[in-house]
């Protein structure tokens, strides 16, 4: 017997000395844990599609999910190369006995394990960097397949949150790209390429020592696209998108708090930031004229004192907004975007539009002609028409201004007949802007706008109502700076 051990010790020996290949197992679980480089591979190989190949590949599909993933079934091989060498994968799937879930005993549980198998002669030249290059793949795949979210902030009773403001989400599915947004084709360019350099810009920010994070301002008349762009945005990016909804915010702290809630690769966004907040820049004159004549001294009683701090602590200032965009706790994560939509850029404070903050502004116009050409290529599926130059001439002429909302309006409606949609356009680019009727479009989203600011200043009033004797504003002076 110790005979037969010993000639199988050596021939086991001799078979490694002579086998030029090496062998690394990557096994799901060690010790009862998640193995990540497992995960890692699993990843890689669903990214470089190398599952394919194999003759058989399970296919799975999580509750919810509308991705399906595949994977190596038991037994099957892919080659990889790298750096020009070669490389194997195996997936090798085992049943063994493992601990019950519930308490005691034994149960047959399945054991998984990849082999990578590399010549021995590559194996210290190529194995830190493929590693190191399957992970980037890895990371890049699980990026670009994640499922994105639409979060908001609402003030929860959840006993878990204890009340505070919470993002709640919902999966984000809006349809817009940048290939279905009318714009001029070399302003989407700029956009998208400014995007991509801030994805990648890592190295960059570090180097400069800059917070990595950019902002956007998308300004232009009602139905130009600007919430139409942020989904294109989102969509591009691959980030999650955090709408803030201002008006529920009722203090600077719970706006930091929310900040620090929101994860890193995402676009926070404030729509209709000028009707948000009171930008003017100006202090109230009750707040004035209660601070006194020589500033600091307040001749107010301790009572009032108190009651005036908390005025200006319990409400967002336009101090507080500025602290969230550039201020030290705007810079607590990493790859953050925001974009703050207006119609009026005139009413917003210097200060919020300084580059750093607002680093990028995207002018959101009527519709031009380029961005004509998007939409009947998308809408009616046509590239040219006889009437597109009568359409040119008009939109360039700009005797009537019209949003991409208010052709699209136009081109859906009668989608299946260019002919028809081309008529009804010019007649509609033809007839002068007094003569449209009362529920044109342009009309509809000048009452939306109209009913925005009486719904949020019907909700400001009874807030107001319910702090009696706390109530204060958000108008600040620029000394407050
Ligand atoms: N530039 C555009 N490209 C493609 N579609 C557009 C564009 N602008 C507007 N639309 C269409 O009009 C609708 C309204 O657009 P969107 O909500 O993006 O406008 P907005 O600028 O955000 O308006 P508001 O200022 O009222 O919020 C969208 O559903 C979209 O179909
Ligand atoms: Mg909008």
């Amino acid at each position: 017997r110790e005979v037969k051990e010993a000639v199988n010790k050596w021939f086991h020996v001799l078979k490694s000395y002579l086998d030029p290949y090496m062998r690394y197992e990557i096994p799901e679980f060690e010790n009862s844990s998640c193995n990540e480089l497992y995960k890692t591979v699993h990843l890689h190989l669903n990214a470089t599609d190398m599952c394919k190949v194999a003759n058989r590949v399970i296919l799975t599909r999580i509750h919810n999910s509308s991705r399906t993933c595949s994977n190596l079934a038991g037994g099957e091989s892919v080659e990889d190369t790298f750096e020009g060498k070669k490389l194997w994968w195996r997936h090798s799937v085992h049943k063994v006995q493992g601990e019950s879930v519930r308490g005691r005993g034994s149960q047959e549980v399945q054991e998984r394990v990849y082999t990578l198998k590399i010549h021995k002669r590559d194996r210290d030249c190529i194995i830190p960097l493929y590693i190191d290059h399957i992970n980037a793949r890895a990371v890049g795949y699980k990026h670009q397949n994640r499922e994105m979210k639409l979060y908001t902030n609402s003030k929860t009773s959840s006993m878990y949150s204890g009340g505070r403001h919470m993002w709640q989400s919902v999966p984000f599915k809006h349809p817009s790209t940048f290939d279905t947004l009318a714009m001029e084709p070399d302003s989407i360019a700029r956009i998208k390429g400014d995007l991509k350099s801030f994805m990648e810009g890592k190295d960059f920010f570090e180097r400069v020592g800059r917070a990595w994070k950019r902002g956007y301002l998308l300004y232009g008349p009602p139905g130009t696209g600007k919430s139409s762009m942020i989904a294109a945005m989102a969509n591009f990016l691959k980030y999650d998108v955090y709408d803030l909804e201002l008006t529920q915010v009722f203090s600077n702290t719970e706006l930091r708090q929310l900040l620090i809630q929101t994860t890193n690769r995402s676009i926070i966004v404030i729509e209709d930031i000028d009707c948000s907040i009171n930008l003017s820049g100006q202090r109230s004159p009750k707040a004035r004229s209660r601070r006194g004549k020589d500033g600091d001294k307040d001749p107010l009683g301790s009572d009032e004192l108190e009651k005036l701090k908390e005025d200006e602590t319990s409400r967002i200032t336009l101090s507080g907004l500025l602290n969230f965009t550039d201020g030290l706790w705007s810079c607590c994560g990493d790859e953050r975007i925001l974009v703050f939509t207006t119609n009026h850029i005139e009413k917003l404070d210097a200060a919020l539009l300084r580059p750093g903050r607002m680093d990028m502004h995207i002018h959101m116009s009527y519709c031009t002609f380029p961005a004509f050409k998007i939409l009947a290529h998308n809408y009616l599926m046509i590239e040219t028409h006889p009437l597109f130059p009568t359409v040119e001439r008009l939109l360039d002429e700009g005797k009537r201004k019209v949003t991409p909302a208010q052709v699209s309006e136009i081109l859906i409606l009668d989608k299946d007949d260019p002919d028809l949609v081309m008529e009804k356009l010019i007649a509609f680019l033809q007839q002068p802007e007094e003569k449209l009727p009362e529920n044109s479009a342009a009309d509809e989203s000048r009452n939306s706008q109209k009913k925005k600011k009486k719904k949020r200043k019907k909700k400001e009033k009874k807030r107001k109502g319910k702090k009696r004797g706390l109530s204060c504003t958000c108008e600040i002076s620029h000394k407050f700076f």
